[in-house]
């Protein structure tokens, strides 16, 4: 278990460069890739706006902002491509990419809030998909 404590969003955690720096570096990478580039190209008509749009939830998450607006659940449970595979890519290359923005706190916070809400999203879409999991709690 790691006994370090898991940093809290502010202000100074990071700059809002830094979040624009991973947002655009994370879906730079996501564009060009095989797996997770055909789903995102599907779906994301305007990715300047998708962009602006996830710097201000990254920005909310990680320095406590209150710019973004959105129904982050809602937009993936109507994603009919998701599976488990894509999810485990998305978290793989999140992290590649956050581990290259040098800013060892920010990564910590970024790579846990990416980590428990892709579980809440795929386990949501599961039961959206497969009611009758619900039964197994
Ligand atoms: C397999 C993994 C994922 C895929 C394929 C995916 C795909 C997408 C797509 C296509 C959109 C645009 C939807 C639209 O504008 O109609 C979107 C929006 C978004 N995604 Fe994901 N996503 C994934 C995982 C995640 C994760 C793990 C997070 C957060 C840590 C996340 C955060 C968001 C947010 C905040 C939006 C904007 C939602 C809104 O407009 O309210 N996504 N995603």
């Amino acid at each position: 278990m790691n006994e370090e404590r898991l940093p809290q969003p502010a202000l100074d955690l990071c700059s809002e460069e830094e979040v624009d720096r991973l947002v655009r570096r994370f879906y730079g990478r996501v564009r060009e890739d095989d797996m997770l580039g055909p789903v995102f190209e599907a779906h994301v008509h305007d990715w300047e706006e998708h962009m602006l749009h996830l710097v201000d939830f990254w920005s909310a998450l990680l320095r406590g902002t209150r710019r973004f607006r959105g129904a982050p659940v809602q937009k993936h449970m109507v994603i009919d491509e998701l599976r488990e595979e894509l999810f485990e890519r998305w978290l793989l290359l999140f992290r590649q990419t956050t581990a290259g923005l040098g800013n060892p706190p920010m990564q910590r916070l970024a790579d846990d809030a990416a980590e428990r809400i892709a579980e809440n999203f795929w386990r949501r879409f599961q039961m959206s998909r497969w009611p009758s999991l619900q039964m197994l709690g």
